[in-house]
């Protein structure tokens, strides 16, 4: 079954297309990898299907629901854990978790278990009573993920949520999201190739606002020929290798 239909959507900031025109289908359940240079259009997108903007023309539909005419009802089913790391620094990292909970509707004892139940998940069960803002940057990504995640959304939105880690933290952010794998429909940005070849069932290569290239890790090498992705990549991406 399909949970996301993407159809000829399109973000115009005055001159700047900064999405064009895309069509894109996501199975329930897939990790789908959006790649693509600076500027080309990643997080525009997720913000668009995570309804935080506006598309200016087009539409998608998430677990059936249109962002353009039903983005409450997505709102409930989805979450998105953004670049900037979106944590409440004085509070601490219970309150942040039961905080989102509320927020998502769930009495006070069943946020407390989730909470609860999600640090452990995330490695954060230690750090329950310490403020977010005393956190290391890695743990504060983790806890970004783990809010995104207590709303028990059917599809959650990663963009670049590994930006900054150190290689450790990166390895253990990466074993949480491979748990989800096949339960949470997923998109996620990255500009990390070993990132996108360890996580994703299929990449997108998005350039100037288009989706130029869908496939698997290994079709795509195969397409341009490459060796691995990070060079096939580079080929699809306009560059010379
Ligand atoms: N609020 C805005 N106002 C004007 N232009 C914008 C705005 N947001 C994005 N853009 C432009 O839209 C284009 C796409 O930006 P976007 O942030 O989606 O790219 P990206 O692929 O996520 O880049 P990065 O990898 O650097 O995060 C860029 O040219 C950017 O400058």
């Amino acid at each position: 079954m399909n949970a996301v239909i993407i159809k000829e959507l399109t973000k115009k900031y005055g001159n700047i297309v900064a999405v064009n025109n895309l069509n894109l289908t996501i199975e329930q359940g897939e990790l789908f990898a959006l790649l693509g240079v600076n500027g080309a259009g990643k997080t525009t997108t997720i913000k668009m299907l995570s309804c935080l903007i506006k598309p200016t023309s087009g539409d998608a539909f998430l677990l059936g629901e249109s962002i353009i005419s039903n983005p409450h009802s997505i709102n409930e089913k989805t979450n998105i854990s953004p670049q900037e790391t979106a944590v409440a620094a004085n509070l601490s990292v219970l309150e942040n978790l039961e905080l989102i909970a509320g927020i998502y509707g769930q009495n006070s004892k069943t946020a407390n278990k989730n909470a609860h139940e999600i640090a452990q998940k995330f490695g954060l069960k230690n750090e329950l009573n310490k403020k977010a803002k005393n956190l290391s940057g890695g743990m504060q990504r983790r806890l970004s993920i783990a809010m995104a995640l207590i709303s028990e959304p059917q599809i959650l939105f990663l963009d670049e949520p590994t930006l900054g880690l150190d290689v450790l933290a990166r390895r253990e952010l990466w074993a949480s999201i491979k748990s989800l794998k096949g339960k949470v429909t997923i998109i996620l940005t990255t500009h990390y190739m070993d990132e996108v070849e360890n996580l994703s069932d299929r990449v997108g290569i998005m350039a100037n606002g288009q989706l130029t290239t869908v496939g698997t890790v290994t079709e795509l090498t195969m397409q341009t020929n490459t060796a691995k992705l990070e060079d096939a990549f580079i080929v699809l991406s306009g560059g010379v290798l």
